[in-house]
């Protein structure tokens, strides 16, 4: 997969490509990530990327020009058609399906925005999806473009070894993760779930199973409401509610 971020801070984005999963990644050849600056595109002596806001206002507006020039360099970089995507407030809010959408797209361009955003004649011209990484403001748009990266990262066969937990990942399934322990058995004297150290592993699946579901609903009942649970599901929800009923 290949994935190109216009950004004003390369250096910030490139952060990614040089440690831990995503890191190894980019060493594995399972994800080629390059960065393309606005400010390299600019014509003037002063190299200016952005102008007042038509209309008045606070803050700046990222120009049309500079960014159009990098995505064009952008998606002439490689042979294969390129999915544009904006990262902005104003888009789609990302969750794991959002995801998989995007890490099954072969190449995808990430335009990280700064200021107050981009001269909307930009996203018109060359943008196809927006995202947004979740209803906050952020300085600029590389913070959700890394997010992206690291997420479709994560989901490119070979990228996670077993060591990893992808395919236990919470909210690969719709359900919150179970909570994990590791040694010391006991800490200020809270021990480990006597059925983690048992060594059965069909108790473990149960136990494991039960906490998903069961933390599910008691802290997602909305991701809760997404899915249709199998009879055995209903039943381990029953005896956690039963468990735990308040
Ligand atoms: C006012 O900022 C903008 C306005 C428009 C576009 C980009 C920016 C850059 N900032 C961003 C970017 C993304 C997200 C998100 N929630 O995904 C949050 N902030």
């Amino acid at each position: 997969m290949r994935i190109d971020v216009v950004t004003l801070f390369p250096d910030l984005v490139n952060c990614v490509a040089g440690c831990g999963i995503t890191g190894r990644a980019v060493e594995r050849g399972l994800l080629a990530l390059h960065c393309w600056n606005p400010r390299d595109y600019t014509e003037d002596r002063h190299r200016t990327v952005d102008d007042r806001p038509y209309g008045g206002g606070p803050g700046m507006v990222m120009k049309v020009e500079p960014l159009r020039r990098a995505v064009h360099d952008a998606r002439g970089a490689a042979q294969v058609p390129a999915t544009v995507v904006n990262l902005s407030p104003q888009g789609r809010r990302l969750d794991q399906a959002g995801v998989r959408h995007l890490a099954s797209r072969p190449r995808l361009i990430l335009i990280a925005g700064r200021y107050e955003g981009i001269d909307e004649r930009l996203v018109e011209l060359e943008v196809d999806e927006e995202w947004s990484i979740g209803d906050y403001i952020l300085s600029g748009g590389e913070l959700a473009a890394m997010v992206v990266i690291d997420a479709c990262a994560r989901l490119l066969p070979g990228a996670l070894g077993d060591e990893d937990s992808a395919e236990q990942d919470s909210f690969t399934d719709g359900l919150l993760d179970c909570p994990h322990y590791t040694r010391p058995e006991v800490i200020e004297g809270l021990a480990v779930p006597q059925v983690l150290l048992g060594g059965h592993h069909g108790e473990i699946e149960r136990w494991r199973r039960k906490q998903a579901l069961g933390r599910t609903w008691e802290r997602r009942p909305d991701l809760l409401e997404k899915l249709e649970l199998s009879e055995a599901d209903e039943r381990l929800l029953e005896e956690y509610r039963r468990e735990h009923a308040p």
